[in-house]
């Protein structure tokens, strides 16, 4: 058993999680059925402010429905999500993007004929709507903030490159941008490393560290050297339950943890 008690850890980010003012996200007995098979099972979980929680399991554990369920997506049938003091089960996901927590999915939805500058530009909440966006100002703090974002997802010199013609580890980052963007308090990625080549893996990790200096992030991944790069704690879940949380060394001594991932 190595879910170990808050505070009790090396990292510095599990030592706030005792305290409940430093708490982003609180997830407390949820639960999600579908036609009676629970994906998610009365699982609970705390996110602290600036930890970057990579959250793991075989394939149907219900790290995706998790993410889900934290966005909106899908109506846990439950439980409780605290984002702040906010209860957010209940919220419309617009509601929830607006309160500052961001969600990228698997595969980019990136627009590929406009540039770099204009995705990011219309993912400012100020340039929503076509006309909005058509007559939207670019103000200078509009500017800087698309340039120093750019220069954060290290695509800076790229700003007048049609999204499209980019690699795809380039279009991970411009999505990871599109988010920064709105500034959210809260990032919710999965899989972002996925097709990547083993430079855009190191890159996208720096990246994440560099995010998680100012939010919090919850990352879905199965590459464990990319865990261990980035992972303040790790969160392991299998057939909807929690099953071990700790760093990724108590993790992996974890007896429970070796049953599922190499007992089968
Ligand atoms: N809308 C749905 N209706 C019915 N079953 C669902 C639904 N969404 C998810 N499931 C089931 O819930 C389980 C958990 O799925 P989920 O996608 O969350 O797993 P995961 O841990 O993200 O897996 P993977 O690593 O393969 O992406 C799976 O058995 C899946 O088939």
């Amino acid at each position: 058993m190595t879910t170990v008690p808050a505070g009790s850890a090396a990292n510095g980010a599990l030592d706030v999680l005792a305290d409940t003012a430093t708490q982003v996200l609180a997830v407390e007995n949820l639960t999600v059925s579908f036609d009676g098979f629970k994906a998610v099972d009365d699982l609970s979980m705390q996110i602290a402010e600036k930890e970057l929680r990579v959250v793991i399991g075989p394939n149907g554990a219900g790290k995706t429905t998790l993410l889900d369920m934290i966005c909106g997506k899908t109506r846990p049938t439950s439980g409780s999500i605290r984002f702040r003091d906010i209860e957010l089960t209940g919220l419309p996901e617009f509601q929830i993007v607006r309160r500052g927590v961001g969600r990228k999915f698997q595969n980019p939805s990136i627009y590929e004929d406009l540039t770099v500058a204009e995705n990011l530009e219309i993912s400012i909440p100020q340039a929503h709507g076509i006309w909005a966006s058509v007559f939207f100002k670019r103000t200078a703090q509009v500017k800087e903030r698309i340039c120093s974002v750019a220069e954060q997802i290290m695509l800076a010199a790229h700003l007048k490159t049609k999204a499209g013609t980019l690699s795809h580890g380039q279009k991970q980052w411009l999505e990871i941008g599109m988010l920064l963007v709105q500034e959210p308090e809260l990032l919710l990625l999965d899989e972002p490393v996925a097709g990547m080549s083993p430079r855009e893996r190191e890159q996208t990790a720096e990246l994440l560290k560099s995010i998680a200096l100012g939010k919090s992030l919850v990352v879905i991944e199965h590459d464990m050297d990319f865990v261990k790069w980035i992972a303040n704690r790790v969160t392991v879940l299998h057939q909807g339950k929690l099953l071990s949380e700790g760093t990724i060394d108590e993790v992996q001594a974890d007896p429970r943890v070796i049953e599922v991932y190499l007992g089968h």
